[in-house]
């Protein structure tokens, strides 16, 4: 497994080792000694969320505030997804800042995001199976998030607005605020 920490402190990349025989593939999804010794992150996750969505569906920019901040192992388990996240750590060098990495069925590449940053993903493939790991539970009152063509964060979804699938949820989310 190779884990890599991006440009924004505290996120990291994830490649598990793949084995492939001639049956398919085999990989280790999550090994919680290997996960602590190559991050350094001990708190335990409590909560597994899986979401299945046709292509063109666009879930986010998520977040829960304040203590309810969740860091989340993401995964996909079938299709494809561009991932993102938004660094909203106020005294971060990488405050507004976004990643995005496409994450798939074939890579099988994981992302951890830690709390402090919004989360939103885009999916590729019809029926794309997204499987992700939290540290804290949903809390509803606490759920909050910008709206995904923010300005000002300008991420690039590469994806024509007229085609997304959005809830109208998420079609209200308010812009980022500095
Ligand atoms: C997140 C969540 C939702 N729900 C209920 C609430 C709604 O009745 C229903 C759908 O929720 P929502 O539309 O918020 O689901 P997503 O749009 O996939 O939200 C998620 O997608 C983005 C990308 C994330 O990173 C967040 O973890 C999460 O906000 O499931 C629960 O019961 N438990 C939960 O943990």
């Amino acid at each position: 497994m190779k884990v890599e920490e991006i440009s924004l402190k505290g996120c990291f990349l994830i490649s598990p080792s793949i084995f492939e025989d001639e049956r398919g593939v085999f990989f280790e999804s999550f090994n919680l000694g290997v996960f602590k010794k190559k991050t350094g992150i001990s708190k335990p996750f409590v909560q597994d969320n899986i979401s299945k969505s046709k292509k063109g569906v666009l879930r986010g920019l998520h977040f829960q505030k304040g203590i309810h901040a969740q860091s989340k192992l993401i995964s996909v388990l079938k299709g494809s997804v561009l991932d993102v996240c938004v660094d909203l750590r106020v005294e971060s060098a990488t405050y507004g800042e976004h990643f995005s990495v496409v994450l798939d069925d074939v890579n099988c590449k994981q992302l951890y995001i830690p709390g402090g940053f919004a989360h939103g993903f885009l999916t590729l493939e019809e029926n794309t199976l997204f499987s992700y790991k939290c540290d804290n539970f949903y809390n509803k009152e606490a759920e909050s998030g910008i709206i995904f063509n923010d300005d000002t964060l300008n991420i690039n979804w590469n994806f024509p607005e007229e085609n997304l699938i959005i809830s109208d949820k998420d079609r209200l989310l308010p812009t980022f605020k500095h």
